[in-house]
C-alpha cells in the first residue's frame, strides 16, 4: 500500500532529479556566497527553552491533511508577527505539491526577522543541502521514517558541512535509536502520523521519557491551547513547533505571545 509520505518522497525526488538537471552546483555556490550566514538555530531554541517556552513559529500556507490554512498568506508579515509575539525560530514549508510552499517564501520571510529559519521539505538527496542554503536555510528538517540511515548520515554531514543545524522527526522509540546514530541531538518528535495523519501527544510524552540527556527536544504537529504546551511542560517539553493553529489567526502577534508569553 503506498501511503501519503510515500507519495510526497516519490514527487520530491522526481523534482529533485529535475532540479538537479537545471541548476549547476556552481549556481547553488553563487547563490550561497550571497548569503548571510547561518543564524544558529539550536542555540536560540536552547536559549529561549532556558528562560520558558521556545517556539518554532512555522509559516504554512497549506497542508495535505488540512488543505488551505491562510487565505491572505503573507510570509514577510507573519514572520515579522512571529517574532515581535516571542517566537525563537521560524519553519518555512517550501514544499510547493503538497503544502503550497515556496523557496521564495523562505527567503522572503528570512529577510523581515532577525530569527533563525528551518526549511520545513522532504529531504531525499544531499544536493538539497546547498539547494536549502542558497535559499538562506539556517537549518533542515531530516524525517527518519523517509530514509536509511546511510543517506540520512551523509545529508546531515552536508548540512553541517554548510554551518546549518538539523532538526531529526522520529515518531516511535526504533526510529529515536536510530537518530542517536547520528550527530546532530535536536529531536523531534512529530505528533502526528505522516502515513495516516493522526494526531497522538502520547507519542511525545513516551519518547520525551527515553531520550537521553543532552537531546533539544521539540514536540511538533497538532499544538493548539496553551493548554497544551503546558501539559508537554510537565513531562519536560520546552520546545515546540506549531503551524496551523498560529496560521488560522486574524492577528497572527497576540496569538503567538497568548499561547507562549
Ligand atoms: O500545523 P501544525 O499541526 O502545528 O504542525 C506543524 C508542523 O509540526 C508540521 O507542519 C510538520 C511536522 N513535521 C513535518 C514534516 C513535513 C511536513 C510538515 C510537518
Amino acid at each position: 500500500m503506498t501511503d501519503i509520505l510515500d507519495r510526497i518522497l516519490e514527487t520530491k525526488r522526481a523534482e529533485v532529479t529535475a532540479r538537479k538537471a537545471t541548476t549547476p552546483l556552481a549556481d547553488l555556490d553563487a547563490r550561497i556566497a550571497e548569503q548571510t550566514p547561518p543564524r544558529g538555530f539550536r542555540a536560540a531554541l536552547d536559549a529561549k527553552a532556558a528562560a520558558g517556552h521556545a517556539l518554532i513559529a512555522e509559516i504554512k500556507k497549506a497542508s495535505p491533511s488540512k488543505g488551505l490554512i491562510r487565505e491572505d498568506f503573507d510570509p514577510p508579515a507573519h514572520a515579522r508577527a512571529y517574532q515581535a509575539g516571542g517566537a525563537a525560530c521560524l519553519s518555512v514549508l517550501t514544499d510547493e505539491t503538497w503544502f503550497q510552499g515556496a523557496d521564495s517564501y523562505l527567503t522572503a520571510a528570512r529577510g523581515a526577522c532577525t530569527l533563525p529559519v528551518l526549511r520545513k521539505d522532504f529531504m531525499v538527496d544531499a544536493w538539497q543541502v546547498p539547494e536549502a542554503r542558497a535559499i538562506g536555510a539556517d537549518a533542515i528538517l531530516l524525517i527518519m521514517a523517509a530514509l536509511d540511515d546511510t543517506l540520512l548520515a551523509e545529508i546531515e554531514v552536508a548540512a553541517l558541512e554548510c554551518g546549518m543545524d538539523v532538526l531529526v522527526e522520529v515518531h516511535d522509540a526504533k526510529e529515536l535509536d536510530r537518530a542517536m546514530k547520528l550527530k546532530s541531538r535536536l529531536i523531534g518528535v512529530n505528533n502526528r502520523n505522516l502515513r495516516d495523519f493522526t494526531v497522538d501527544f502520547a507519542r511525545t510524552y513516551e519518547l520525551v521519557s527515553k531520550a537521553p540527556a543532552g537531546c533539544t527536544f521539540v514536540a511538533e504537529s497538532g499544538l493548539t491551547t496553551r493548554a497544551d504546551l503546558d501539559a508537554m511542560a510537565e513531562r519536560g517539553v520546552k520546545c515546540f513547533l506549531i503551524g496551523e493553529a498560529l496560521m488560522r489567526q486574524h492577528d497572527v502577534e497576540a496569538a503567538t505571545r497568548a499561547l507562549i508569553g
